[in-house]
């Protein structure tokens, strides 16, 4: 079973206070031995996050990436600076992009192949919107962007993927999949994963985010497919998100 992971997307959110403020209470937590943590934080950021966390088991990622390796991309955040920077984790095809910023699979692919080029992992995430749940297409939606990659990528790529479900209409509206409803999907993952590896399906983190808090962390946590959260409202106060990672424990 992989190792649980909690991992903080504070979107276009907090501050350098909050980086410091996070990194010192990460710091004197006393995190569950079996438990891997990370903050997905603005690119402004992320230079203080990394020496902030730096006293604190957990580990830095970024929200985003360029499809490019670099060049004249006026805005944009190359794969290699972000490792420069001390991130080791990005998410990729998160809803967000791909409904704001118009990222299909396409351009999620290839944002995947430039986090694996530069050894940044990728947190792939998934999800479908409620018209889609309402069509009861959830399964084949999320399976067709979960196959949009795994058929782009080599075997040995698929092994980097950190998958994060995420259904669309649970994102920020307090609204959370139920226990039920994100294991169905979860398990389904994981048999898609394991038509290509079993090792793969055993081996891969599949992270649920959707209105995830501290007092429904735990029971969503204890499906036996559910390996960890991604929290986006709840990362931003120090005491939900701690609690959070005291439930994956
Ligand atoms: O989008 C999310 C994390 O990436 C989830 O956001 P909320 O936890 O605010 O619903």
């Amino acid at each position: 079973m992989p190792t649980p992971l909690i991992a903080g997307n504070w979107k276009m959110n907090g501050s350098r206070s909050l980086v410091e403020s996070f990194g010192q209470a990460l710091g004197d937590a006393a995190l569950p031995s079996q438990l891997d943590v990370a903050l997905m934080v603005p690119f402004p950021y992320l230079d203080a996050a990394a020496r902030a966390l730096s006293g604190s088991r957990a580990t830095l990622g970024a929200q985003t990436l360029s499809d490019q390796a670099s060049g004249a991309y006026t805005g944009e955040v190359s794969g290699e600076m972000l490792r420069e920077l001390g991130a080791s984790l990005v998410l990729v095809g998160h809803s967000e992009r791909r409904t704001l910023f118009n990222e299909d699979d396409a351009a999620v692919l290839v944002r995947v192949q430039r986090a694996l080029d530069v050894g940044l992992r990728p947190i792939l995430c998934l999800g479908e919107t409620l018209a889609e749940r309402d069509a009861e297409r959830s399964e084949a939606v999320v399976l067709g962007q979960l196959d949009a990659v795994l058929n782009g990528l080599e075997p040995d790529q698929r092994q980097q993927l950190v998958i994060a479900y995420e259904p669309v209409w649970a994102i920020g509206t307090g609204r959370t999949a139920s226990p039920e409803q994100a294991q169905a999907m979860h398990a389904a993952i994981r048999r898609r994963l394991a038509s290509h590896a079993e090792a793969l399906a055993a081996a891969t983190p599949l992270l649920y985010g959707g209105s995830m808090k501290a007092d429904n962390a735990a029971e969503l946590l204890a499906q036996p497919d559910i390996d960890g959260g991604l929290i986006g409202g709840a990362s931003l106060k120090i005491d939900d998100f701690l609690a959070i990672c005291q439930s994956a424990g």
